[in-house]
């Protein structure tokens, strides 16, 4: 996988653990708060680019002070994906948005081609989504469609 993404200039994350992304030659390791620390993460591997998950303020701003390579503000939406997490809402969306982080942040969590307007419209210019693509028909497609909500009139 990361020979994969590094041939098309992709950078490659590996979730939770940062003994796998070391001995896989990953690019980073993505850390939910219940993970590794951040600065652990960095003090064992300090190559290694470090993404956060976040789902309240206080959390983004802890966040963004770990010298992420980038932060997830969600979940947006309740999702089966992540059953139990109470969803963040749009109302966090706003709030990671006014702090203008200086790296670049993912709003997570039920979102789709269909409702991209809505995390637009709150600020986001990023997306991580799991459902939207793995459980489609045409993953490709579905893809697309996405890269179209999110850029509007771009490729039109
Ligand atoms: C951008 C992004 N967000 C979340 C994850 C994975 O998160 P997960 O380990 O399932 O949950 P958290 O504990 O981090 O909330 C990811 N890989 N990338
Ligand atoms: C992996 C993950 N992290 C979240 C967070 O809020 O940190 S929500 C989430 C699940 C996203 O899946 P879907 O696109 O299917 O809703």
């Amino acid at each position: 996988m990361a020979d994969l993404a590094q041939a098309r200039g992709v950078p490659f994350f590996i979730n939770d653990r940062v003994d796998v992304a070391v001995a896989c030659g990953a690019d980073g390791v993505h850390l939910g708060q219940g993970d590794l620390p951040p600065a652990w993460a960095h003090g064992l591997a300090p190559g290694l680019l470090v993404g956060l998950s976040t789902h309240a303020p206080a959390q983004a701003i802890a966040a963004l002070a770990e010298q992420p390579a980038y932060i997830a503000a969600g979940p947006v939406y309740a999702t089966p994906t992540k059953p139990g997490r109470a969803p963040a809402g749009l109302a966090y969306i706003r709030q990671v948005a006014a702090l203008r982080p200086h790296v670049p942040w993912y709003a997570i969590g039920g979102l789709d081609a269909g409702n991209m307007h809505e995390v637009l419209s709150a600020g986001a210019r990023r997306v991580a989504v799991v459902r939207a693509v793995l459980d489609a028909r045409d993953p490709a497609q579905a893809a697309a469609e996405l890269c179209a909500a999110l850029r509007p009139g771009v490729g039109t």
